[in-house]
């Protein structure tokens, strides 16, 4: 039996209709079009086609982008300054610093530079506290889509074994909090796990995000179980997945493609924080069933 494929990408295109909606309305309300700040510091190829990618999709929505080139030379004091002046900035509502930045560049100096309440990606400690906490905030784009996808597959998690391949603060930790949110028993997996076959294998629910091609074979995964593919790996076979995606549509009950899968939700969910930022700093209520 042959596993139902998620689209992620028709799902993310339903999703940034309705957000175009709530876009729309925003924009009614306060006078004004939501915009979103994107800031690249050198020439990442993949960087690169990913901020453009995401430019188009914000205008396609109805909101304003401003994007921000800096050569790779950029130094701390510069990078600082021009997130001063997007926080600064009234027709700024998110702001998103493509990572991962140059080395040279303190990265977690940065984020936490940004407001707070402009962090469409989720990532300052503010927004990670309020995550942790349950309490109103923005949360980080990939695990967010990821939820969307596994609630329009099972519907309710409680009670669901899941398990989180990966530690990273952009989607394995968020990822966790969020699946323990929803009421599913949450392991988090990563490289030092023991048997880490066995731990899989429990799972109703596996999102892998550990950045190593094809490293879950089909034979680790539940017969049934939903499978959430965060990897991008560039290979000489082309984009792949963390997931041994032919062995593994053979015995999942559902799971992702690479590509296809989770890339377009975290775009749509980006556009989907900006309305939500817009929206709050505004005072505008937005319908956020919709979203
Ligand atoms: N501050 C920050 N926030 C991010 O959210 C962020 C970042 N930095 N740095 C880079 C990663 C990567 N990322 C992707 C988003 C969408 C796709 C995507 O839509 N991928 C498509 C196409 C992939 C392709 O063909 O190259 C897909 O999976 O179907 C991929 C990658 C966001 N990132």
């Amino acid at each position: 039996m042959s596993a139902t494929i998620i689209d992620g990408k028709a799902h993310a295109a339903r999703l940034r209709e309705r957000i175009a909606v709530q876009a729309a309305a925003f924009a009614g309300a306060a006078g004004r079009a939501a915009g979103l700040a994107v800031v690249l510091v050198g020439e990442d190829p993949a960087s690169a086609v990913y901020v453009r990618s995401k430019g188009k999709a914000t205008i396609a929505a109805g909101m304003e982008s401003f994007e921000h080139r800096l050569p790779a030379d950029t130094d701390q004091a510069a990078l600082i300054a021009l997130v001063d002046r997007l926080n600064a900035d009234p027709a700024v509502d998110g702001i998103l610093v493509q990572l991962p930045l140059p080395a040279h560049l303190d990265a977690d100096a940065i984020l936490t530079r940004i407001d707070s309440d402009k962090d469409v990606d989720g990532f300052h400690p503010v927004n990670v506290g309020r995550l942790m906490l349950g309490l109103p905030g923005l949360v980080p784009c990939t695990p967010y889509g990821c939820l969307l996808l596994l609630q329009d597959v099972l519907g309710d998690l409680t009670g669901l074994d899941a398990v989180v391949v990966g530690r990273s603060n952009i989607v394995g930790k968020p990822m966790a909090a969020l699946l323990t949110a929803a009421s599913a028993t949450v392991t988090i997996a990563h490289s030092r796990t023991r048997d880490l076959a066995a731990v899989v294998r429990r799972a109703d629910i596996v999102v892998a995000a550990v950045g190593r091609a094809q490293m879950i074979p089909g034979d680790w995964i539940k017969p049934g179980a939903t499978v959430i593919d965060v990897g991008i790996n560039r290979t000489d076979a082309g984009l792949v997945g963390d997931v041994d995606f032919a062995s593994a549509v053979e015995v999942a009950g559902a799971i992702t493609p690479v590509p296809g899968g989770v890339g377009p939700m975290t775009i749509a969910c980006l556009l989907r924080n900006t309305v939500v930022a817009a929206a709050r700093r505004e005072g505008v209520p937005l319908d956020m069933s919709a979203l």
